[in-house]
């Protein structure tokens, strides 16, 4: 406990510190990156980029990714600032039809609703027009009536619809420019403390540009603790499954370099057997089953890659249905044959030598890794957790939006335990950290990049 000496001199009351609060002198050194703490803020709109990306079918499943963000807002609010908020949820622009769906279930609502109960302060969501297929073309100037208020304090403050509902948000031309414009030309200020939110869009990248630009709170946090999963103890163990495998195959080439072993789970793993085995699975991407064959190249030398033989295939994607799904095993995989949908380990694949002997011996365990098509087939994904909560030496990252949703639904006691244990860390975006691990730096994100250099500008 420091005693807390008043401007009078006056000693009246004592800080509380357990050791485990980051503190800014640390943050300055770890990071040479422009601070929030640093930031003017008095009366100035302050445009905050979050990675509130935890809404599925319109409800939120975790409200982890949220609650890490509200010291930023307090810390802005206290310091005078006044808040435009903006994240994306989900994936709304469609690769092969390249338009954008604008649904409900993917809007901000539940996100604002849920702040509003936490924050007591009303925020207001501007509408703006939206087009059939590429979702929102303009900021309306009606946002202005918005902004006006948000300065004069009759709102909390103003939360944008999804960005990715954003023409501009996500494109590479004019839209991209119009939009980063009209953002730039709401507020005074940018944060970032969107740690999850790794690609160079307009609201996380390109913003940087025209508009001093700070890291938040919990970005700050983020990559101090990312630095640890880039200098783990031995062996370090990476666990990676789930479905973005267009964005996750490249960090996973390179990530193979640094780790001792690797397991992988969900469509990753499926694509890397169609790859190794010439086997069809139902959900894999031919393009995809290419970019495959190098990691299966690599592993052929290495072999670090730990398979998982029993595996659950289901005749359907629509539900877990009695007869229309069965354990299969990989070792019965021949060139030709061809499988429904692989959707989850089975979880006595976790009991085999190899994978638990891998999990038992690690000293540091990297997850992001939701093992099967969740919400149904969800055995595997709950053995996993377990199989390394039982390593009571290894040090534990947990990261991953879905990653995390899945933890707490499956094991929440252990989840909450999680929380305020030294020998996990929760990181809110498993991308990211991948991201990381494959640049060697936290500094190499795009987005962190962004924030330097408007520092040096
Ligand atoms: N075999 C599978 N087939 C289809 N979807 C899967 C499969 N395994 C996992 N998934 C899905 O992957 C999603 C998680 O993947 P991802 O978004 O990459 O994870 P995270 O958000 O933790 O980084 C979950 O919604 C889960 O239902
Ligand atoms: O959920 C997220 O990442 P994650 O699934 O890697 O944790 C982030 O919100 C980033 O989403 P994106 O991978 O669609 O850019």
């Amino acid at each position: 406990m420091a005693p807390y000496t008043c401007e009078n001199g006056i000693g009246v009351g004592y800080c509380v510190d357990d050791g485990r609060e980051l503190q800014a002198s640390d943050v300055n050194t770890k990071l040479q990156l422009p601070l929030l703490q640093e930031a003017d803020l008095k009366d100035k709109v302050v445009l905050l980029r979050v990675d509130h990306n935890v809404v599925k079918k319109g409800k939120i499943l975790d409200q982890y990714r949220i609650d890490v963000t509200l010291p930023t807002m307090y810390n802005i609010v206290e310091r005078g600032g006044r808040l435009i908020i903006m994240s994306h949820i989900g994936r709304p622009y469609d690769k092969k039809t390249k338009t954008i769906n604008i649904s409900e279930d993917e809007s901000v609502d539940a996100v604002v609703a849920y702040l509003q109960r936490k924050m007591r302060i009303r925020f207001v969501v501007p509408k703006f027009r939206t087009t059939d297929k590429e979702g929102i073309l303009d900021i309306d100037t009606s946002i202005n009536w918005l902004v006006k208020d948000l300065r004069n304090r009759k709102i909390g403050g103003i939360y944008l619809p999804n960005t990715r509902w954003f023409a501009g948000e996500e494109d590479k031309g004019e839209k991209l420019e119009r939009f980063v414009m009209q953002l730039a030309g709401l507020a005074d200020v940018f944060v970032n403390d969107a740690f999850g939110s790794w690609q160079p869009h307009a609201s996380t990248y390109h913003i940087s540009k025209y508009l001093p630009s700070y890291a938040g709170l919990c970005m700050q946090d983020e990559l101090c603790h990312v630095e640890a999963v880039l200098t783990p103890s031995r062996p370090f163990v990476a666990i990676v499954a789930g479905a973005k495998y267009d964005t996750k195959i490249g960090p996973l080439t390179k990530i193979y370099n640094t780790v001792d072993k690797l397991v992988l789970g969900g469509v990753i793993y499926n694509t890397y057997l169609c790859a190794k085995y010439g086997v069809k699975i139902g959900g894999v991407q031919d393009s995809d089953i290419e970019l495959a064959k190098e990691l299966v190249k690599k592993d052929r030398e290495q072999n670090k890659i730990v398979e998982m033989n029993a595996l659950v295939e289901s005749d359907t994607l629509e539900g877990k249905f009695e007869g229309q799904y069965r354990t299969i095993n990989v070792k019965d995989f021949a060139p030709g044959q061809t499988y429904k949908y692989i959707v989850d380990v089975d979880p006595v694949s976790f009991e085999s030598g190899d994978v638990m002997e891998a999990l038992n011996s690690a000293k540091t365990i990297f997850v992001n890794a939701v093992m099967g098509f969740m919400p149904h087939f969800w055995h595997g994904t709950s053995k996993m957790d377990e199989v390394i909560d039982n390593n009571p030496h290894a040090q534990k990252f947990f990261g991953g939006g879905d990653t995390l949703q899945a933890f707490k639904s499956l094991h929440p006691v252990l989840y909450q335990a999680a929380l305020d244990n030294v020998n996990y860390y929760l990181f809110t975006g498993g991308g990211t950290v991948l991201k990381v691990i494959e640049e060697g730096d936290p500094m190499g994100l795009e987005t962190v990049k962004a924030l330097m250099q408007s520092k040096e500008n």
